[in-house]
């Protein structure tokens, strides 16, 4: 059953023909060059936006080469004066991406973590009917490779916690690899959104299913990193923790609100 945002799409729409690709990127000067380059030959039509939080390293002077060097204008750059988190760069991005009339926005890592190759997967299922895609780790087809265990085991349990305190089926709500139709960026309040990492795409995945949109999964590869660090600290872990637990304790109480009042 299609939800009311997804019966509005119009006959023979194809939301993925204008799609931007959003690279938030800090100290990725040794990824960006390689992961813009497998992006423009798995998918010659997406535009690319990279959202740099003024990385020391030199990243945004190499998007903007990347920039200079397409002839085609598939690449933007955004520079940002300071380090702000994972969350506020996609949201700049989202913003300056629907400013602009893109109809699909997607959220990619720039470490090689997310596989340019398995981004049809997402497209395709936009274009299928899906409001919101995620790409999945936790479902069958999905993998995680080279990834520490430790690493494995806290993003799994965090999965297997948001299921339970949010009452979901979504089997990886905390990936980083999606494609939001433009209409579902447009209904969910961004400048009310003040979570980082993890919690940031919980954030996100709870907001539009809260609101009714069709949230399904495609599975995908991770593959830890090569080169460069991980951003992800331990603070933003517990925060998720303790936002997920907030949210799942106050949808029951408004489902048992709801209910009292019948
Ligand atoms: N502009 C900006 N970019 C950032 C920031 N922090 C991280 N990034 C960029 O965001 C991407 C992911 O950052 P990582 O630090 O490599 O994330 P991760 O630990 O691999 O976490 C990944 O998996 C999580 C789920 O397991 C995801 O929740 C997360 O979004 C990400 O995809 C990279 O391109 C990195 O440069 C920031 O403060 N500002």
């Amino acid at each position: 059953m299609p939800s009311e945002h997804t019966a509005g799409r119009s006959a023979g729409e194809v939301p993925s023909a204008r799609t931007l690709v959003i690279i938030p990127t800090y100290n990725e000067r040794e990824n960006l060059t390689l992961i813009v380059g497998r992006l423009q030959q798995a998918r010659p039509t997406a535009h690319v936006l990279v959202v740099d939080d003024g990385s020391p390293d030199g990243t945004g002077r190499i998007a903007d080469e990347l920039a200079a060097a397409d002839p085609q204008g598939r690449i933007h750059v955004m520079h940002r004066t300071e380090k702000n988190g994972l969350g506020a760069a996609y949201i700049a991005g989202f913003e300056w991406g629907l400013e602009r009339g893109y109809t699909v926005l997607v959220e990619m890592d720039a470490d090689g973590s997310h596989a340019p190759e398995q981004l049809h997967r997402l497209l395709d299922e936009v274009d299928a009917g899906a409001d919101l895609v995620l790409g999945s780790r936790y479902v069958p087809g999905g993998s995680v490779v080279n990834w520490p265990k430790r690493r494995e085991f806290l993003s799994r349990g965090g999965n297997i916690y948001s299921r339970l305190a949010l009452g979901v089926k979504i089997n990886d709500i905390t990936g980083g690899y999606r494609a939001f139709r433009r209409e579902v960026l447009e209904k969910l309040t961004l400048d009310s959104i003040e979570s980082h990492g993890y919690c940031f795409q919980v954030d996100l995945a709870w907001r539009a299913l809260q609101e009714g949109f069709v949230v399904r999964e495609v599975p995908i590869t991770f593959t830890e990193r090569t080169l460069g660090e991980s951003k992800m600290s331990g603070g933003i872990v517990s925060e998720a923790l303790l936002k997920v637990t907030r949210w799942g304790i106050g949808s029951r109480m408004a489902k048992v609100k709801a209910f009292v009042r019948r």
